[in-house]
């Protein structure tokens, strides 16, 4: 990670590695003014934006390009959006020579990289992620998805992007409650390795956690151990989202699960009570609620728990510990409704 100061303002760049599929994060204000520069680094003729803002949010690409309406959400995203993608490319007629560039949030870049990821069996994409969610998580690390009916992120593949726009000035827009749901990821992030982030400019906490991201994404791309730390506070996260059937937002339901996880980790012996503490103190100082939500019932959480799907056996969560943190699996149910009574 590095963060320039020559210019106006500070701007982050971090490198996913990934030999050579490595690519660039750019994070602060304008950086999407580099578009042109990063479709003509990749060679690509030909470019298909799939733009969820308003059109003129994207640069021109510098080369012949055609706008593709999209919308952000749930709902949006399925196997119907990327057939409908795909065919828009097609009739474009871009090549594998070419690109797709998204712009919008994490359910936008999540439906375009997969089409990306499916069309032609793998185009370029380039995202420019405009929500803070999608600028810490969504838009980095590979993993693409879109919803079946029988539950989200069902069908997907790996597919890399070539590069990724932060740019801060698209979040000028965002709504409280989406700031939010940025915020929980970001306070998730504190206990994984991205340090302190309370009280530093938006541009510098993007980064750290693009930085985090890509560390782990570059030594486990697969989900084969390490990536699992990212879902820091997801267990409970997960089952608050179902539990309130949505009413709570992702990184809003991550702030509480982080609090919880703090609290389990300590009853369970793992952490001293101040690292206890400063999990519902960062969380506290992002804006965000530390309680369980009133009226959530908790053997409702511990069913949902359950079959969270990093749990293969039992209850399992990422869970903070003299080592740093780590899966913990077969929790002990006892100190689960323990913690869960704490909050
Ligand atoms: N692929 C991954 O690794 C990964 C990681 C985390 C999350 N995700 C996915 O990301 C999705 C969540 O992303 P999200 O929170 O961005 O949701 P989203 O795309 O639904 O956007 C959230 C809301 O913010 C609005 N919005 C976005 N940018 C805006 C802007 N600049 N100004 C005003 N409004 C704006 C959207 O219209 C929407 O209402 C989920 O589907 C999740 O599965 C994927
Ligand atoms: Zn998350």
């Amino acid at each position: 990670m590095n963060t320039r100061t020559d210019g106006p303002e500070a701007t982050g760049r971090v490198d996913v590695l990934l030999g050579d599929r490595s690519y660039p994060v750019f994070v602060g204000p304008g950086v999407r003014h580099r578009l042109p520069e990063e479709v003509a680094r990749i060679g690509a003729r030909r470019v298909v934006v799939v733009s969820a803002r308003p059109p003129e949010w994207t640069p021109d690409p510098g080369v012949p390009h055609r706008v593709v309406p999209a919308r952000d959400g749930e709902h949006d995203k399925t196997l119907a959006t990327v057939e409908h993608l795909c065919r828009a490319f097609a009739d474009f007629g871009l090549t594998r020579a070419d690109a797709v560039v998204s712009c919008g949030g994490g359910t936008t870049t999540d439906v375009v990289g997969l089409a990306a990821g499916l069309y032609h069996r793998g185009i370029a994409v380039i995202h420019l992620p405009t929500s803070l969610l999608a600028q810490v998580d969504a838009s980095v690390g590979g993993k693409t998805a879109v919803n079946l009916p029988e539950g989200k992120n069902l069908v997907g593949v790996y597919w890399q992007p070539r590069a990724v726009l932060c740019d801060t000035e698209q979040l000028d827009t965002l709504p409280a409650v989406e700031w939010r749901n940025g915020y929980g990821e970001i306070a998730r992030a504190h206990f994984i390795g991205a340090g302190e982030l309370r009280d530093r400019p938006v541009t510098e906490q993007i980064t750290a956690c693009v930085a985090l991201k890509a560390r782990v994404v570059a030594a486990d791309e697969r989900d084969a151990g390490l990536r699992h730390i990212l879902n820091y506070g997801h267990t409970l996260g997960h089952a608050l989202e179902r539990a309130t059937d949505f009413q709570l937002r992702h990184g809003e339901a991550v702030g509480v699960g982080t609090v919880f996880a703090g609290r389990l980790a300590g009853l369970l012996g793992r952490i001293p009570a101040d690292r206890v503490d400063e999990h519902r103190a960062v969380v506290a100082g992002y804006g965000l609620d530390t309680r369980l939500p009133d009226g959530v019932d908790h053997d409702d959480l511990l069913a949902f728990m359950r079959r969270d799907k990093k749990s293969t056996s039992g209850l399992s969560f990422v869970l903070d510990g003299p080592s740093g943190p780590e899966l913990v699996a077969d929790v002990d149910e006892t100190a689960v409704r323990a913690a869960l009574a704490d909050m």
